[in-house]
């Protein structure tokens, strides 16, 4: 269905799990997709764009899959396929450090928190905290930064990424509760049904063979 080469969709603004160096993409989503291709015996094509037009571009038949730590909804899940959970995830809360006004979500409404557009984290606080006053934003960075600048009293990201971002920022922490549970898949145009199958084998045999916790280690574990 999709020749030998995978057309990928990212958003590489979300250390570890995609983000650039040099101009060259990296980190855990990345080299996970490579290792599948490799498996699948596909070459990777990858396409950089914001995160709210990776949904959009796979229903346009754009690219075939986005990888971008997505967290699997029943909503998305109405418009794209996913792969089998290949990560934990969960929403979490970052302040500045000196922050003692905001100890959870319930403390949100009427503050003011920033977002990316297109994420969980808008629909999260839509849902439940309406009263929040949400800045959003395109670039996973820009978020992280308007908390650092005190520009906004909270960001509502994923615990991963806002973890990492935490330890190398000493003005910024992440509150310990987490807001929601989730799991990161790989999601695949609708008409490509058999990619899905072959995505999960090819998981489900760098699972079996180590690769998915060398990288698990590589990019989440290591100096921790
Ligand atoms: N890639 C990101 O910036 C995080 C997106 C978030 N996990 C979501 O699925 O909505």
């Amino acid at each position: 269905q999709t020749g030998d080469t995978l057309k990928v969709a990212t958003d590489a603004t979300f250390m570890p799990f995609e983000f650039q160096v040099d101009g060259k993409l990296t980190g855990f989503d990345i080299e996970l997709v490579e290792a599948a291709a490799k498996v699948m015996n596909k070459k990777v094509e990858w396409t950089t764009i914001d995160f709210k037009g990776l949904i959009p571009g796979l229903v346009a038949k754009r690219f075939d899959m986005a990888v971008s730590a997505i967290y699997i909804t029943d909503e998305r899940k109405k418009v794209v396929d996913f792969s089998d959970p290949y990560y934990p995830g969960g929403l979490v809360i970052m302040v500045k450090k000196d922050n003692t006004s905001i100890k959870g979500p319930e403390d949100l409404p009427g503050k003011k928190v920033s977002v990316q557009v297109g994420t969980k984290s808008v629909s999260y606080l839509q849902e439940n905290f309406p009263k929040v006053e949400r800045t959003e934003v395109e670039k996973n960075q820009e978020m992280f930064m308007l908390v650092e600048l005190g520009r906004v009293d909270a960001a509502v990201t994923g615990k991963p990424a806002a973890k990492l971002f935490a330890k190398s920022r000493p003005t910024v922490k992440v509150l310990d509760k987490q807001l929601t549970v989730e799991e990161y898949g790989m999601a695949v145009r609708k008409d490509l049904p058999e990619l899905t199958k072959e995505l999960n084998a090819a998981l489900a045999k760098l699972k079996a063979d180590g690769t998915y916790d060398k990288l698990v280690q590589k990019w989440f574990e290591a100096g921790n």
